[in-house]
């Protein structure tokens, strides 16, 4: 029996978050929250007064709040939302280009090995900073094949992994299925051969714990327009294990990596802690923004968010297994919870008519190849009742044969 949305929102300890966002068509059902997290409503004001007074009144006098900002609001990542000591996690840049540094950063830590361990289903840019790098400096990419569907199968990298690996690099939870890695377990397997570790945390900060300090991991990247909700295009973040930093060197000797960064010195000299890994001057809106698009998440905590994440992608099989699986899809994301983050894909063979057939029902949820409907539940911002009305809507339609009129060519998708 299918419980009702009414009675799971009731209960739901996380139900008063929804009220700091912005929802202005209460019609709109939003499932694509870990593609862009909804407006914080103190987010405009926040940016305004920095416009108004900061920038309008303070001008340049105004840089003496600024410039730290990177490291404070990355400080605040590290204890709030991903498990990091104060001084390792840095904001600014974006993912590919953080991704970009500390890749290459681990490299040249490595210089006498050769290979680069990656898996197939990594998020594009990775692949490409990566296949990038391997063709710069003539490495070996050791690429993984992963069941899009189910994630990254443990033994057989465990098998990819020898003494002439010098960085893996992986997803903590999968663009596509939503499949949560072992940090933990494959961190250690590739310090047993003496790699470092790279993980992707898009799709992971804010909707899952992230246990960088306990896996021992070495070096991470994430977004914040997703689960943190930051805005489009709003500054990524980096994680270096404290333990690392000093051996390591990012390729972009920029000004705000240099010590004693006005003397303007001539020669790069990078300071000692996380902000050798800066490059340039910080985007300190975009980094207010950032700043209230946490605020929420460290408030309620990632293991209440945690919570619910698994309670909505478990309600949404649920309603999926009830509803859609008579109608031809299947399930292309892990059925256990503990194995899966903050987003669930649904196959089905008309995955693109449906993705337009939704949107024009009024619920936008993400179209990724091949034949997938990506439904992400951020939890601060959805109920069970978006849910429930997202998914009958769903099934509604494909019942109706209502997307047999759209096109069924792919065509530019977010
Ligand atoms: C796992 C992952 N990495 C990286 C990115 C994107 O990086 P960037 O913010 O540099 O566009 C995304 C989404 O856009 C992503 O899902
Ligand atoms: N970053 C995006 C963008 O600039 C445009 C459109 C979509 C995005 C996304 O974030 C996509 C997302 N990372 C994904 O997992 O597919």
């Amino acid at each position: 029996m299918l419980t009702s949305p009414t009675i799971l929102d009731a209960a739901d300890p996380l139900a008063r978050f929804q009220a700091d966002f912005v929802r202005s068509d209460p019609d709109l059902i939003y499932l694509d929250g870990n593609s862009l997290g909804r407006l914080p409503r103190a987010t405009a004001d926040r940016v305004a007064t920095a416009i108004t007074e900061e920038w309008g009144r303070g001008l340049i006098r105004s840089w003496s709040h600024w410039i730290d900002l990177a490291r404070e609001i990355g400080d605040r990542i590290g204890a709030g939302v991903v498990s990091a000591r104060p001084g390792e996690v840095l904001v600014g840049d974006s993912t590919t280009v953080n991704l970009y540094k500390l890749a290459a950063a681990a490299l040249d830590a490595r210089p006498d090995r050769r290979v680069i361990v990656l898996d197939d289903d990594n998020f594009p840019t990775d692949l490409y900073v990566l296949q990038g790098l391997a063709a710069a400096r003539n490495l070996e990419l050791r690429v993984l094949h992963t069941d899009i569907d189910a994630g990254i199968d443990v033994d057989a990298l465990r098998a990819a992994l020898d003494d002439d690996v010098a960085l893996l690099c992986l997803s903590h939870v999968a663009y596509r299925s939503g499949a949560l890695a072992d940090m933990s377990t494959i961190t250690e397997a590739a310090h047993a051969v003496g790699a470092l570790v790279l993980w992707d945390l898009s799709h992971a900060a804010g909707s899952v714990p992230v246990p960088l300090t306990e896996s021992g991991a070495d070096l991470a990247v994430g977004c914040t327009y997703k689960y943190l909700n930051g805005g489009p295009g709003a500054p990524a973040f980096l994680y270096v294990r404290r333990e690392l930093q000093a051996t390591l060197r990012q390729p972009i000797w920029g000004w705000f990596g240099q010590q004693d960064q006005f003397a303007m010195g001539s020669t790069y000299q990078p300071v000692a802690g996380i902000e050798r890994f800066a490059v340039g001057t910080p985007p300190v809106l975009g980094l207010y923004a950032v700043e209230e698009g946490i605020r929420p998440v460290v408030e309620a905590g990632i293991d209440a968010i945690r919570a619910k994440g698994v309670a909505l992608t478990s309600y949404a099989v649920d309603l999926s297994d009830a509803w859609l699986t008579p109608l031809g899809f299947r399930l292309a994301s892990p059925r256990d919870a503990a194995r899966r983050g903050g987003h669930v894909s649904l196959y089905h063979p008309d995955g693109w008519r449906i993705c337009q057939a939704l949107i024009a029902r009024d619920v936008v949820p993400d179209y990724r190849t091949p034949d997938r409907l990506r439904l992400g539940f951020s939890p601060l911002t959805t109920s069970f009742e978006d849910v429930w009305t997202g998914l009958s809507r769903l099934r509604d339609l494909v019942a109706a044969e209502e997307h047999l009129t759209f096109d069924a060519t792919p065509g530019r998708v977010t």
